[in-house]
């Protein structure tokens, strides 16, 4: 039997992680299923604990217990194994506030089906990841502008924990989204994609989507797919903020696409540079600023799903 892997963050959902993980853990015993497991300590620890987890105990089937930005840094984690020749499978129980990738993957949010799939689901699949120039690699999106500011404000809000414990916390992203809205300022940006050059006036933001989702079910790129070794850019342009009203109340179900602010891309090589400088999300995580460069690495990681 593959040896099986725990990184939990108890802290991630506002400590729904905790409470999951205990119930996890209960059922592990139980049945006596033998494991190891880690604890993050703190912010960023997810990545060498996965890679000392799969180094030392010679772990085939890594489980995270978190939300996106755990899955986020056990991602780098197994990127980094994967150039030394080694893999190991990843499943996920959700304990985040968006889980945008196990809603990709069909991974259900009640932990112990989780984790039913985690131990005895037989569908692996190998996933493209998106690949910055300074080696960050992100499973969902990475995105420019809008996004980043959203993902940074909605990070450090005090609503997004209090929203988290009324099990509200989708609803954290959507209202930091009204607070950006409300005084972002576009500027010009230029978009390389396999060396074509797009000028972007206006540009509110431009994503590159590996998944349809990100910010907690917000469907900003429905083509999107994480087995196509291409990767779907989407790029809102605008130069008045009422116009892209509509968008916001479209963009959780896909019906954006259509509206004239929005354009769509695809390719495997794409920078992006802008008049001033853009915050930039890596899977809901802030990840420095513009100028950006990513290229897409095909079919690095195996999830279990
Ligand atoms: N012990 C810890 N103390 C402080 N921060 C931690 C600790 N363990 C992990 N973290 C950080 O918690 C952050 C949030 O985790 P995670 O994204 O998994 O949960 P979330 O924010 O609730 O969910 P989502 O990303 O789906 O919105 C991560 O950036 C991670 O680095």
């Amino acid at each position: 039997m593959q040896s099986i892997g725990f990184i939990v963050n108890p802290l991630s959902g506002d400590g729904r992680g905790a409470n999951i993980w205990k119930e996890v853990e209960t059922y592990l015993q139980q049945n006596q299923i033998p494991h190891v497991f880690k604890l993050t300590a703190k912010a960023g620890e997810a990545t060498e604990l996965t890679i000392s987890m799969i180094q030392e105990h010679k772990v085939g089937k890594l489980i995270v217990i978190g939300g996106d930005g755990t899955i986020h840094e056990a991602a780098q984690g197994l990127a980094h194994i994967h150039k030394e020749g080694i893999t190991s499978s990843l499943a996920v129980i959700p304990s985040g506030t968006g889980n945008d990738f196990a809603k990709a993957y069909g991974i259900p949010m009640h932990p112990l089906q989780a984790l039913n799939i985690a131990l005895t689901g037989t569908k692996r699949v190998q996933i493209d990841l998106l690949r910055t120039a300074s080696g960050v690699v992100a499973v969902n999106s990475i995105g420019a502008g809008f996004d980043g500011m959203v993902a940074k404000l909605t990070n450090e809000s005090n609503y997004k924990k209090v929203l988290n414990r009324l099990r509200l916390g989708k609803l954290s992203y959507f209202l930091t989204i009204l607070r950006v809205f409300a005084t972002y300022k576009p500027c010009t940006a230029w978009l390389e994609v396999d060396g074509k050059v797009h000028e972007l006036p206006h540009m509110w933001l431009a994503a590159v989507a590996n998944i349809p989702f990100y910010g907690g079910a917000i469907q900003i790129c429905p083509s999107a797919s994480p087995y196509d070794g291409i990767a779907d850019i989407v790029v809102i342009q605008s130069r008045g903020r009422f116009r892209l009203l509509p968008i916001l109340f479209t963009v959780y179900q896909g019906n954006h696409i259509r509206h004239p602010a929005v354009s769509f891309y695809k390719g495997t090589s794409i920078s992006l540079r802008s008049q001033t400088p853009l915050l930039i999300q890596a899977d809901g995580e802030y990840a420095g600023a513009t100028p950006l460069q990513i290229v897409l690495a095909p079919s690095v990681i195996t999830v279990i799903c």
